[in-house]
């Protein structure tokens, strides 16, 4: 910041003094009458950011923004990784007194709540790491639902894939700890992941003694209000309690206050879900297309859901699929049974949209974030459950929708309470009034009444004003800073009374009170006052009335977000004819007709459609299973749809472990423990990775920590360096999936290395597949269909044709080739004039038991 200016002003004391306070990276908003003023370097920060015009007061520059327009730009600077400090003021302002301020909330990524800086669909977490010896420690909040995590793992790479999909906004980290990671005792591969994993992110660095497991579980307990954490199965030396005491401890900071909405803290064990580490995240598109966005990923394509819980229950199914066989079976069986009837579907899906945001409503209002239509949507929300208890009863006693049923609760009371106390329409700010319902409250009736009636007042003054005076244009107005007048304009003035003090002068004409119009003034803002005041006595009984029901409405909106997903499913599976996956423990995959969940969808679209001439998506089958039909090796020319069919069976074989229905004809999936991906080539040049080295990186990190029970699939693994060294590690990464005599992880491996299909001989588990084209006088056409044994030759030089390359050198290119495939490895040039071109000698490979890549 620039250095403060010799003589300061008390107000701008005041402002250093609050400056001074604060952490450097806060861009301090400072509440001076209707504005947050901004100074120095955090006024030139905001104004390049927003867009706002930078002034100067002296030499000191400045921008201004009115406080009721404050959250647009709060969230703009926030978008932009920014943190702000709302200092308000601390007292009603007095004629020449300086206004006591303080800093009433510290707004950051990771910790703000107000509804317009969340995106309603997506979880917000604010997330703590520490590494050691023992491993990755991990605590994760949800500020704005309460959700409050830990995890450990001996081994990052276990941790790293589900926070990854947690996608936190903002990371709390030991000062310094980015660069110490660097000489850490683990492996180099999970260190480069998890500075991956950090960088991108807005980090907040805190000392380290904020992250001292003792300091944690006495922070964590008393949060949570209670003695130990053994309720909760957690040891009371869980090293990741360091963490979660930081993230408690910068919580508390931000909000000026404890954060009241935590009640519970939970282990996450990566050991109880199915991983897919952040390379499958990225590569199967889960969460986001390849392009960035939402459209095109797998979340978007299942998504129905009717509610933003919903929504974000959908997104942590996703980001951590549980391995619970029983409870992926119970979502599935719940899918099926709402499919069944399709009637009481539609009509508790009409209920749902309804229901409002309870988690996020309880968040604000436990923490001080308080406005009527909040209370409006606690209100609304309790309004249907009465027609959604009765619909889900219409499922049959029997039913499995019985037992979420009964984890609804009405609370009657609480609706009656809520229902004839609040207005009809509610405003969204508690200082404009009138969101008690009249007849609630007699006092407060009554100080309304005094309202209208000083008002009915001021109208008969207006008209008898006229009639004295005679001026018929003469008006009674009011401003916020000027209170009630008389307005008389300029052709008038001669006609003003002598008893009208003047007050102002206009360019139209001039303002002027009287005795009798100061008395009512104040008579008005008094009721006014006591009215307003009155409401929001009212308005504190019913939050703390939600409030007392805060965790059965918690439970109920869980629930509702629930059959949210569950009916969005349903209604999914309908529209796209998916069927119910055999889920079990055993080691096969079969899937018949299996489609590509996204690329059906896009398929369907009118706009892909009339692009590529066809609308339907061609259904493969696929047969895996660890002791028996092991490896895939798939073959087939460009464009043939090798990629889509290996990425289509890990979605499906996800979908089923989610409890979400299959596109699909029949599947069964023994349950998979891990989902690991290669496919194409992505770069990290700015971490300082060629092509080559992330598709290494990703292949090391798969034999590593692939099992029998992880589900493998590698497109063109090789394909970033020279044929023979790519052949060379395709072979031997094939090999090493095979080592095992008995069994090894599922694989699916597509592949233009024809070489590799010769493994087929001596693999006994390896298959041979490809995508059969047909070829038409010297054209091929796609049918989409694999079918089992190796492809005859690749057809790269027909599909070049298809994309464009000029004429002269496909044809050139077809010479070549058949030099090449006559195994004459002189190549002659057009011009005859140059000398001989020799292209390396085709690959033949024949392998041998022990020594195959000799043979190279
Ligand atoms: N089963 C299918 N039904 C309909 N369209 C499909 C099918 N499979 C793939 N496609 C379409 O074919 C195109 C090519 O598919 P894909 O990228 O999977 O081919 P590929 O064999 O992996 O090609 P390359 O080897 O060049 O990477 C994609 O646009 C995809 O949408």
């Amino acid at each position: 910041m620039s250095s403060a200016p010799e003589k300061l002003t008390p107000m701008m004391q005041q402002y250093f003094e609050v400056k001074r306070g604060l952490p450097k990276d806060i861009i301090l908003m400072f509440r001076l009458g209707d504005f947050y003023e901004m100074f120095h370097d955090d006024a030139a920060t905001a104004s390049k950011i927003c867009g706002l015009t930078l002034t100067k007061r002296g030499e000191t520059p400045m921008a201004g923004i009115p406080h009721h327009a404050a959250d647009n730009y709060i969230t703009k600077l926030l978008a932009a990784g920014k943190k702000i400090a709302i200092c308000d003021q601390a007292e009603p302002a007095k004629a020449g007194k300086l206004v006591r301020r303080a800093v009433t909330r510290i707004l950051s990524p990771g910790t703000t709540l107000a509804a317009n800086q969340l995106d309603a669909q997506r979880n917000h977490y604010l997330c703590a790491l520490t590494l050691d010896k023992a491993g990755l420690h991990a605590a994760w909040l949800d500020l704005s639902t309460g959700e409050f995590r830990v995890a450990t793992d001996a081994r990052p790479e276990n941790l790293l894939p589900v926070l990854t999909a947690l996608d936190p906004a903002e990371l709390i980290l030991i000062e310094g700890d980015l660069e110490r990671w660097k000489t850490a005792p683990h492996d180099q591969s999970a260190i480069h992941a998890l500075h991956a994993f950090c960088e991108p992110r807005l980090c907040t660095d805190l000392p380290g003694y904020h992250f001292e497991t003792a300091e944690g579980l006495r922070t964590v307990t008393t949060i949570l209000g209670v003695l130990n954490l053994q309720g909760f199965g957690l040891a009371h030396d869980h090293p990741a309690l360091g963490p979660a005491g930081a993230l408690v401890h910068y919580a508390t900071e931000n909000l000026c206050a404890k954060p009241e909405n935590l009640r519970s803290l939970q282990e996450y064990r990566s050991a109880r879900t199915l991983l897919l580490d952040p390379a499958t995240l990225r590569n199967l598109e889960i969460f986001q297309s390849s392009r960035g966005t939402r459209d095109g990923s797998l979340l978007s394509a299942i998504n129905r859901t009717g509610t933003a819980a919903g929504a974000r229950l959908l997104e942590r199914w996703l980001a951590a699929p549980t391995l619970d066989l029983a409870e992926i079976q119970r979502r599935s069986a719940l899918v099926g049974e709402l499919l069944a009837d399709p009637l009481h579907l539609g009509e508790l899906r009409e209920w749902l949209d309804n229901v409002r945001d309870i988690p996020r409503i309880l968040g604000r209002l436990q923490n001080r974030l308080r406005n009527p239509r909040e209370l409006g949507g606690i209100r609304d929300t309790l309004s249907q459950l009465p027609a959604i208890r009765a619909t889900l009863s219409a499922f049959g006693p029997n039913s499995q929708l019985s037992s979420l049923n009964s984890q609804l609760e009405e609370l009657p009371s609480l609706l009656q309470l809520l229902t004839s106390a609040l207005a009809d329409a509610l405003p969204n700010d508690l200082a404009d009034g009138n969101y008690i319902r009249a007849g609630h409250c007699p006092e407060l009736d009554r100080l309304r009444s005094l309202t209208t009636d000083n008002k009915t007042w001021l109208s008969d003054l207006e008209r008898g004003e006229q009639e004295r005076t005679g001026i018929r244009s003469l008006k009674i107005k009011f401003t916020n800073n000027f209170g009630y007048y008389i307005e008389i304009t300029k052709a008038n003035l001669h006609l003003v009374p002598p008893d009208y003090i003047r007050r102002q002068t206009t360019v139209n004409g001039e303002r002027y009170v009287t005795e009798d119009l100061r008395t009512k003034e104040k008579e008005i803002f008094h009721a006014e006052e006591n009215a307003l005041a009155r409401e929001q006595a009212l308005f504190a009984a019913l939050v703390a009335a939600v409030l007392d029901e805060s965790i059965a409405l918690a439970r109920t909106a869980d629930t509702l977000a629930e059959l949210d997903v569950l009916a969005g499913w349903s209604v999914l599976a309908r529209e796209w004819d998916y069927c119910q996956p055999v889920l079990d423990e055993g080691d096969t995959l079969e899937i018949i007709e299996g489609r590509h969940p996204v690329v059906e969808q896009m398929l369907k679209d009118p706009a892909v459609a009339a692009g590529r001439g066809t609308t339907s998506f061609v259904p493969n089958d696929t047969l895996l299973s660890s002791t028996d039909a092991q490896l895939a090796l798939i073959t087939g020319p460009n464009m043939a749809g090798k990629s889509t069919y290996i990425r289509q069976v890990a979605l499906i074989t996800l979908l089923a472990q989610v409890g979400c229905w299959t596109p699909a004809k029949t599947c069964r999936v023994g349950l998979v423990d891990r989902i690991f991906s290669r496919v194409g080539a992505s770069d990290d040049l700015a971490r300082g990775n060629s092509t080559f080295m992330v598709e290494m990186n990703e292949t090391a990190n798969i034999l590593n920590n692939a099992t029998d029970r992880s589900l493998i699939i590698l497109d063109e693994i090789g394909r970033g360096t020279s044929t023979y060294d790519g052949l060379s590690i395709a072979w031997a990464v094939v090999e090493h999936l095979h080592r095992d005599p008995e069994r090894g992880p599922r694989t699916l491996f597509a592949t233009h290395y024809q070489e590799l299909t010769q493994l087929e001989k001596h693999l006994a588990r390896l298959r041979n597949f490809s995508v059969a084209v047909k070829e038409w006088n010297d054209e091929i056409v796609f049918v989409r269909r694999v079918i089992p044994g190796a492809a005859d030759r690749s057809y790269g030089i027909q599909v070049a044709r298809l994309a464009g390359l000029p004429i002269t050198v496909i044809d050139r290119a077809k010479v070549i080739l058949q030099k090449l495939e006559s195994d004459d490895t002189s190549v002659e040039l057009p011009s005859a004039a140059t000398p001989k071109a020799r292209p390396k000698k085709k690959i033949t490979v024949t392998p041998e038991d022990n020594a195959q890549l000799n043979l190279l």
